[in-house]
Formats: C-alpha cells, structure tokens, sequence
C-alpha cells in the first residue's frame, strides 16, 4: 500500500527542504518506497479533517491504511534503521540526540527574531542561544571526527542530524566546523537526498508559479 504524507501546500522555506516533510520524503527516498502527498494550506491544515491526523495541525503526517503517524521523528521508515539490534539502538539514539538535543537551541534561536522581536533583551539574548549551539556543535564535531556518518552505515540517526543542522543555514556556525559541514554535504549528496529535495522544490515552484 503507497503511504501518503502531508506537507505544506506553499511552503514558507521557498522551497529550501527546511520543512519536516523533507525528512520525511528523503527517509522513503532512501529505502525506494514511493509515497503520495496531500499539500495542504496552513487554513486546512487546522481543520477538523487534519487535526484528525495531527493533533496540533502540522505538517508532516504519514498515512498508511489505518495507520496514521504524526512528528517526523517517528516516521522513520524502518528500512532506515539497522537490522542488527545494538547497531538499530544506537541509529535510535541519535534520532533523540539531533531532535531533542541539538535542535532545540537552533530552533530558540530561528524562532527569537519572531517571538521576540520587539523586546529589549533580545539582542543580548541572541549572542547567548550561539553559545548554547557551539557547545552541542563542539562536541558533536568532537564526536564525529573524520568518520563518514555517526555510527557505521548512514542510518536515520544522520538522516535527522543533518537536516537538524541544516537548520543553521545562514548562521555561519557549521561552517566553523569543516568536519560538520562536510558531514552535512554528504548527506546533501546522497541521491535520496537530492530526489527528495527536488520533489519538495516542485511543489514550490507549482505554487509560486515558477
Ligand atoms: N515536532 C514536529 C514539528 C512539526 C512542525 O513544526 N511542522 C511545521 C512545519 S515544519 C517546521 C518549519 C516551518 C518552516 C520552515 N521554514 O524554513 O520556512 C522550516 C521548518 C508546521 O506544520 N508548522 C505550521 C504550524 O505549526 O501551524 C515534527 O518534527 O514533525
């Protein structure tokens, strides 16, 4: 049975993969499993018939029969995770490590201009959300030192890490890391990567007219 996922019907990143349904695409891209999209507008997207398959009326949802998934985390096919057990716990573990750990800093720190624009403490404020990042950048720069991808093969573990960090495009900051950054350019180059990437790039430009 073809999944259908959801993503945005004009997506605010311009097309850039910057959305969570990219992850989601380059994870089906990567195993082969063709999939279906429903675009939907931010209106929809907080209507009864959404919120019945994402309680906060997001994008991405997976949808599979009677199986509906929300948070991108989770919708990771399982082809992309290890068969061997130890090896799959540790693909696992860096999942939680990109999302609950070295994206919340970037994601405070993209969010502050727009939550806290006007308030006066807000560009004391952003000088210390760069330092909380460099230290996760640090050790995860540490961490990896010229191995290829986190743990072995390429699993969803640097499936999400490196969407997470392109999250700092624009920022200067992975680039301060020339093993992060060519950590983040081999996944880019990954085929999966770039059919997922155009998919998502068309859906803008059907959008946009161009
Ligand atoms: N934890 C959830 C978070 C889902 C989420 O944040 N979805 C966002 C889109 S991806 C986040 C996102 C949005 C825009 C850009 N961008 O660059 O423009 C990047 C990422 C959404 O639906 N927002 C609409 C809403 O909340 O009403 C997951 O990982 O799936």
């Amino acid at each position: 049975m073809t999944p259908t996922i959801t993503a945005f019907e004009a997506s605010p990143d311009q097309g850039q993969g910057l959305a969570r349904d990219m992850r989601v695409r380059w994870a089906l891209e990567e195993v082969g499993q063709p999939y279906e999209v429903r675009l939907v507008s931010f209106k929809a997207m907080k209507l009864s018939a959404h919120l019945a398959r994402h309680p906060y009326g997001q994008i991405p949802t997976y949808e599979e029969g009677d199986l509906v998934l929300f948070e991108s985390g989770s919708i990771i096919h399982a082809g992309l995770l290890p068969s061997e057990a130890n090896a799959r716990a540790r693909a696992i573990t860096w999942m939680f490590a990109a999302l609950n750990t070295v994206e919340p800093p970037i994601v405070e720190l993209e969010q502050a201009p727009f939550v806290e624009g006007d308030k006066p403490w807000l560009e004391e404020r952003i000088p210390m959300l760069k330092d909380r990042i460099r230290v996760r950048m640090d050790q995860l720069s540490n961490r990896l030192g010229d191995a290829e991808w986190l743990d072995g093969d390429f699993s969803a573990g640097d499936l999400m890490m490196v969407m997470v960090l392109r999250r700092l495009e624009g920022d200067g900051i992975v680039e301060d890391y020339p093993n992060l950054a060519a950590y983040v350019a081999r996944g880019q180059a990954r085929p999966a990567y770039r059919r997922a990437y155009d998919a998502q790039l068309a859906v803008f430009k059907a959008a946009s007219g161009g």
